[in-house]
């Protein structure tokens, strides 16, 4: 199968006002025909796209257009089935399918592309619509008249795809007044038209409240699109018992006997939770920031990385969803110390303690931290963009 898209704006848009024709008014600061260009371009089964336009737009609106390369231009007619069949002269040699879709419908999507697509596989056409659900009435100087059966009827959309031999031939034959869309002509040259599952997104930008209609759905589109920007970190860190009578753990002065030695106060958990942050912003670690050589740091509190790391992530517009640190040890005990812990990182990260576990575990007398020979420290924290 070979596609090539058709897509018709050569309107005059009057019914959308503006000094300039509809399809070039801006959608979100981008021109409407720009956006539908590339919902199709976009299609993997696209692989040659006509645009037709009408003539007075190529000095203005159209020559400002950053038209994707290889689209083919052609000019179209008095009305939009005039235009079809200048763009059907145009389609390229190969193609075997044709999406005939109005410039003025940006918001179509991939999928309604697909089932059209699939619906030609068995159809020589195939367009997407949707059924009319509100009760219709027949109206008349402001009342109604008259109640009309809404069961089978449908909204029809494009794009409308037909097999181009089939579609060629039966624009060829038509000879009443402009028809109102290519399922018209295809059906009055005896050709059978799926029905595909239309989209209420895929509105057609008609009247002026349809641009801000648009813009709402492209805007939805786009936040639907974001990947959500959340990022995890890990640190370790180990220190060396030492002669003393306390240790610093999360912050808090816990007695010992004997204590941790470093170049700062040696608080391997707030070490291990600052390494998680720098991790998750990909900056390093705190080595990198308050370098051991550097004379300013010798004995520093540890407070002073773990705010340098939290201040670090909201500056780059990061909030500190939670943060879990082990502390492994034979001993201290850190249990009867971890709510104190727990209370003193939030205090200096700036989060709730409830976003914040200490938790400690003994390495069942292996090892280096089971010979005590000093303390290590894991943590993991997850970053969310604000
Ligand atoms: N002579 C025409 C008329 C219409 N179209 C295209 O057909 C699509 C659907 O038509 P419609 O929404 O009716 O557009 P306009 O004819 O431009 O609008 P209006 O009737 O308000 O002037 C649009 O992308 C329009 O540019 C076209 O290519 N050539
Ligand atoms: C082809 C079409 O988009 C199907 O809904 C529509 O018929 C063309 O526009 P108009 O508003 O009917 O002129």
């Amino acid at each position: 199968m070979s596609v090539t898209a058709l897509i018709v704006a050569a309107g005059r848009g009057t019914r959308a006002g503006g000094d300039i024709a509809k399809q070039y008014q801006l959608l979100e600061g981008e021109p409407v025909v720009l956006h539908t260009l590339r919902a199709l371009r976009a299609h993997p089964a696209v692989q040659a796209v006509v645009l037709v336009v009408h003539p007075a737009d190529r000095p203005g609106p159209l020559s400002r257009l950053p038209l994707p390369p290889g689209t083919i231009l052609v000019d179209g007619g008095a009305s939009r089935a005039a235009s079809v069949r200048a763009g059907l002269d145009a389609v390229p040699e190969g193609t075997s399918q044709v999406l005939i879709h109005d410039a003025a419908r940006p918001l179509v999507s991939p999928e309604v592309i697909d089932r059209v697509l699939v619906a030609l596989c068995n159809h020589a056409g195939a367009a997407p619509a949707l059924p009319v659900t509100d009760a219709l009435w027949r109206g008349s100087q402001g009342l109604v008249s008259g109640l009309q059966d809404r069961a089978g009827l449908w909204r029809a959309q494009t794009p409308q795809g037909f097999a181009l031999d089939r579609i060629r031939a039966a624009h060829a034959g038509w000879s009443g007044p402009p028809a109102a869309d290519d399922v018209e002509v295809a059906r009055a040259h005896g050709l059978d038209v799926a029905i595909v599952e239309g989209d209420d997104d895929n509105l057609k930008i008609t009247h002026p409240p349809d641009f801000a209609r648009a813009a709402a759905i492209l805007r939805r589109h786009r936040r639907d699109d974001q990947i959500m920007d959340i990022r995890t970190g890990t640190g370790y860190d180990v220190h060396a018992f030492a002669p003393g009578d306390h240790v610093m753990l999360c912050g808090i002065r816990v007695p010992h006997d004997r204590a941790l030695k470093g170049h700062s106060d040696a608080d391997v958990g707030m070490h291990a939770i600052t390494d998680a942050i720098y991790g998750a912003l990909a900056e390093g670690d705190i080595g990198r920031h308050f370098p051991p050589s550097d004379p300013q740091w010798k004995g520093a509190a540890s407070a002073i990385f773990l705010r340098h790391a939290a201040e670090l992530a909201g500056e780059r517009g990061y909030a500190i969803a939670n943060i879990d640190c082990t502390l492994i040890c034979e001993r201290p005990k850190i249990g009867p110390h971890a709510e104190a812990m727990r209370a003193e990182l939030a205090e200096i990260t700036g989060i709730e303690p409830a976003r914040i576990s200490v938790k400690a575990t003994t390495s069942e007398q292996l090892g280096f931290t089971g010979r005590e020979e000093g303390i290590a420290a894991m943590a993991s924290c997850l970053l969310v963009a604000r």
